[in-house]
Protein backbone atom coordinates (compact mmCIF):
# COMPACT_ATOMS: atom_id res chain seq x y z
CA UNK A 1 0.00 0.00 0.00
CA UNK A 2 1.16 3.49 -0.92
CA UNK A 3 1.44 5.55 2.52
CA UNK A 4 3.08 8.59 0.27
CA UNK A 5 0.95 11.66 0.97
CA UNK A 6 -1.71 12.75 -1.69
CA UNK A 7 -0.24 15.38 -4.45
CA UNK A 8 -2.34 17.61 -2.84
CA UNK A 9 -1.70 17.15 0.75
CA UNK A 10 2.09 18.02 0.09
CA UNK A 11 1.37 21.07 -2.25
CA UNK A 12 -0.85 22.27 1.12
CA UNK A 13 1.90 21.47 3.19
CA UNK A 14 4.24 23.54 1.32
CA UNK A 15 2.31 26.00 1.15
CA UNK A 16 2.20 25.84 4.81
CA UNK A 17 4.92 25.90 5.47
CA UNK A 18 6.09 29.18 3.25
CA UNK A 19 3.63 30.82 4.88
CA UNK A 20 5.10 30.10 8.14
CA UNK A 21 8.64 31.72 6.85
CA UNK A 22 6.38 34.62 5.75
CA UNK A 23 4.85 34.82 9.21
CA UNK A 24 8.65 34.92 10.90
CA UNK A 25 9.75 36.86 8.98
CA UNK A 26 6.77 39.95 8.58
CA UNK A 27 6.60 39.25 12.67
CA UNK A 28 10.19 39.43 13.86
CA UNK A 29 12.72 41.43 11.51
CA UNK A 30 12.41 45.09 12.56
CA UNK A 31 13.96 45.69 8.91
CA UNK A 32 11.33 44.41 7.26
CA UNK A 33 8.84 46.35 9.08
CA UNK A 34 10.68 49.12 7.78
CA UNK A 35 9.84 47.94 4.33
CA UNK A 36 6.66 47.43 4.71
CA UNK A 37 5.82 51.21 6.60
CA UNK A 38 7.61 52.66 3.00
CA UNK A 39 5.57 49.79 1.04
CA UNK A 40 2.51 51.58 2.34
CA UNK A 41 3.26 54.80 1.97
CA UNK A 42 4.46 54.24 -1.68
CA UNK A 43 1.13 52.17 -2.01
CA UNK A 44 -0.93 55.41 -0.80
CA UNK A 45 0.93 57.84 -2.84
CA UNK A 46 0.05 55.55 -5.66
CA UNK A 47 -3.37 55.38 -5.37
CA UNK A 48 -3.26 59.84 -4.29
CA UNK A 49 -1.26 60.66 -7.94
CA UNK A 50 -3.48 57.84 -9.66
CA UNK A 51 -0.40 56.52 -11.22
CA UNK A 52 -0.68 54.62 -14.64
CA UNK A 53 -0.84 50.63 -14.83
CA UNK A 54 2.98 50.41 -16.25
CA UNK A 55 4.06 52.31 -12.82
CA UNK A 56 1.67 50.24 -10.57
CA UNK A 57 3.37 47.31 -12.03
CA UNK A 58 6.74 49.07 -11.48
CA UNK A 59 5.72 49.91 -7.59
CA UNK A 60 4.32 46.47 -6.96
CA UNK A 61 7.62 44.79 -8.69
CA UNK A 62 9.90 46.85 -6.54
CA UNK A 63 7.90 46.27 -3.49
CA UNK A 64 8.23 42.62 -3.90
CA UNK A 65 11.81 42.60 -4.53
CA UNK A 66 12.74 43.85 -1.37
CA UNK A 67 10.71 41.92 0.41
CA UNK A 68 11.96 39.10 -1.29
CA UNK A 69 15.42 40.28 -0.58
CA UNK A 70 14.53 40.76 2.94
CA UNK A 71 13.33 37.49 3.32
CA UNK A 72 16.37 35.94 2.12
CA UNK A 73 18.55 38.02 3.89
CA UNK A 74 16.91 36.45 6.91
CA UNK A 75 16.91 32.60 6.01
CA UNK A 76 20.90 33.52 5.39
CA UNK A 77 21.23 34.93 9.10
CA UNK A 78 19.94 32.16 10.28
CA UNK A 79 21.54 29.68 8.94
CA UNK A 80 24.83 31.55 9.39
CA UNK A 81 23.98 32.24 13.54
CA UNK A 82 22.91 27.54 13.13
CA UNK A 83 26.42 26.99 11.41
CA UNK A 84 28.77 29.52 12.82
CA UNK A 85 27.23 30.78 16.38
CA UNK A 86 30.61 31.67 17.65
CA UNK A 87 32.57 34.77 15.62
CA UNK A 88 34.15 33.88 12.40
CA UNK A 89 35.19 36.09 9.33
CA UNK A 90 33.72 34.27 6.89
CA UNK A 91 30.12 34.44 8.72
CA UNK A 92 30.17 38.29 9.34
CA UNK A 93 31.32 38.21 5.47
CA UNK A 94 28.04 35.76 4.63
CA UNK A 95 26.21 38.37 6.65
CA UNK A 96 27.34 41.57 5.29
CA UNK A 97 26.82 40.07 1.36
CA UNK A 98 23.05 39.26 2.17
CA UNK A 99 22.55 42.73 3.48
CA UNK A 100 24.67 44.14 0.75
CA UNK A 101 21.81 42.47 -1.55
CA UNK A 102 19.10 44.34 0.85
CA UNK A 103 20.53 47.28 0.20
CA UNK A 104 21.09 47.24 -3.95
CA UNK A 105 17.57 46.23 -3.82
CA UNK A 106 16.46 48.69 -1.68
CA UNK A 107 18.39 51.50 -3.69
CA UNK A 108 16.75 50.19 -6.65
CA UNK A 109 13.10 50.85 -5.44
CA UNK A 110 14.49 54.03 -4.52
CA UNK A 111 15.36 55.05 -8.00
CA UNK A 112 12.59 53.76 -9.32
CA UNK A 113 10.01 55.21 -7.28
CA UNK A 114 11.63 58.99 -7.68
CA UNK A 115 11.69 58.57 -11.50
CA UNK A 116 8.06 57.72 -10.66
CA UNK A 117 6.67 60.34 -8.26
CA UNK A 118 8.86 63.23 -9.21
CA UNK A 119 6.99 64.45 -12.21
CA UNK A 120 3.51 64.18 -9.90
CA UNK A 121 5.22 65.66 -6.82
CA UNK A 122 6.02 68.81 -9.44
CA UNK A 123 3.04 69.38 -10.16
CA UNK A 124 1.50 68.78 -6.98
CA UNK A 125 3.34 71.64 -5.70
CA UNK A 126 3.46 73.62 -8.64
CA UNK A 127 7.29 73.57 -8.94
N1 LIG B 1 29.27 34.99 13.69
C1 LIG B 1 29.78 36.17 13.27
N2 LIG B 1 31.08 36.30 12.99
C2 LIG B 1 31.61 37.46 12.55
N3 LIG B 1 30.90 38.59 12.34
C3 LIG B 1 29.58 38.54 12.60
C4 LIG B 1 28.96 37.35 13.07
N4 LIG B 1 27.64 37.60 13.24
C5 LIG B 1 27.47 38.86 12.87
N5 LIG B 1 28.61 39.43 12.48
C6 LIG B 1 28.78 40.83 11.98
O1 LIG B 1 27.84 41.67 12.62
C7 LIG B 1 26.92 42.21 11.66
C8 LIG B 1 25.54 42.23 12.23
O2 LIG B 1 25.12 40.90 12.44
P1 LIG B 1 23.70 40.52 12.99
O3 LIG B 1 23.58 39.05 13.12
O4 LIG B 1 23.41 41.32 14.21
O5 LIG B 1 22.81 40.96 11.80
P2 LIG B 1 21.99 42.29 11.68
O6 LIG B 1 22.60 43.10 10.57
O7 LIG B 1 21.79 42.92 13.01
O8 LIG B 1 20.66 41.66 11.22
P3 LIG B 1 19.36 42.44 10.85
O9 LIG B 1 19.42 42.50 9.35
O10 LIG B 1 18.30 41.53 11.36
O11 LIG B 1 19.42 43.78 11.53
C9 LIG B 1 27.05 41.30 10.43
O12 LIG B 1 26.70 41.95 9.24
C10 LIG B 1 28.52 40.91 10.49
O13 LIG B 1 29.32 41.95 9.95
Amino acid sequence: MNNRPSFLFSRYNSFKFAFKGLATVFRHEPNMHLHVMASIVVVVMAFRFEVTRTEWCMLIFCIGLVWMAETFNTAIETLTNLVSPEHNPLAGKTKDLAAGAVLLCAITAVIVGLIIFLPYWQTYFNV
